[in-house]
């Protein structure tokens, strides 16, 4: 399908004067953002893909927390003891974060789909590129600053894994709520096999939009209790203090244009 040129050229517009520099700002209605369909028939598979490798230390696990968008599991990432290489990477990139993006029902709430079809949420794995940049703020801004790895949940039989951060959901109910949460490996998080996946060029899902995010969405997916993503969307968008409480569902993106992007795949 053709894309709307206007949805897909880089809209460049000149920033107002500013008093240190005059630079062209990529607006987020860039030509690279996420998330996206992944058409199947349409990927290509590329030999050159290696498997995904994953070293993450449960120590480096922090906290839980309520950001008003979802809820991030949050990771030391001032040394390299949570790391993902390989794949489609050239460099180490380390883990910061990972959260998920859910619905209201079982039937949508997944940000990418696969030849149209929608799970019912979608779990985040954020890390950045240590070789280049010395922090996450830094690397988000960069074209090559960001890996997400991006794993489906279907419903089915409980995870034993997720059961612990299922059961510290209550405690951060409300946006800007946080509690310790550590010894959490989400390595449990991924799917038996992460040698097949898509990966593709894009952005952030929820502002600033950046254009920096190396994508790969596995091809496996993980399977989740219909409770325990019960528990998900019994979070809030809201804090203590407002006055009108919203649940937490929906939090997923509208899907973007492909433009001139190929979908990759690492399996044939
Ligand atoms: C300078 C602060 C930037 C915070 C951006 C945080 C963020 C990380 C991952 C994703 S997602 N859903 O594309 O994986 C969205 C937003
Ligand atoms: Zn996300």
């Amino acid at each position: 399908r053709r894309c709307n040129l206007l949805a897909c050229s880089s809209k460049y517009v000149l920033s107002q004067i500013h008093p240190m520099w005059q630079e062209p700002l990529a607006i987020p209605g860039g030509d690279r953002q996420s998330p996206i369909d992944i058409a199947v028939r349409k990927s290509v598979f590329d030999s050159e893909l290696k498997p995904l490798v994953y070293d993450y230390d449960p120590q480096t696990c922090q906290q839980i927390w309520n950001n008003g968008y979802s809820f991030l599991v949050e990771y030391d990432d001032t040394t390299d003891k949570s790391t993902l290489k390989g794949g489609p990477l050239q460099d180490t990139f380390r883990l910061c974060q990972f959260h998920f993006h859910w619905g209201e029902s079982n039937a949508w709430g997944s940000e990418h789909t696969v030849d149209r079809r929608l799970f019912p949420a979608e779990l985040h794995l954020v890390h950045w590129n240590a070789d280049r940049y010395s922090l996450f703020e830094e690397a988000v801004m960069e074209d090559n600053g960001l890996a997400v790895i991006g794993v489906f949940l279907k419903v089915g039989k409980r995870h034993e894994g997720l059961q612990k951060l299922v059961d510290a959901l209550p405690a951060i109910r409300h946006k800007d709520s946080v509690v310790e949460f550590t010894r959490f490996d989400p390595a449990c998080l991924l799917p038996a096999n992460t040698d097949d996946y898509w990966t593709y060029h894009g952005s952030l899902t929820t502002p600033p939009l950046t254009e920096s995010v190396s994508w790969m969405v596995m091809k496996q997916h993980i399977e989740v209790s219909h409770d325990q993503l019960a528990v998900f969307r019994s979070l809030l968008f809201t804090s203590a203090e407002e006055d009108v409480q919203r649940s937490m569902v929906n939090n997923f993106r509208v899907q973007q244009s492909l433009c001139s992007r190929t979908v990759r795949s690492s399996f044939s």
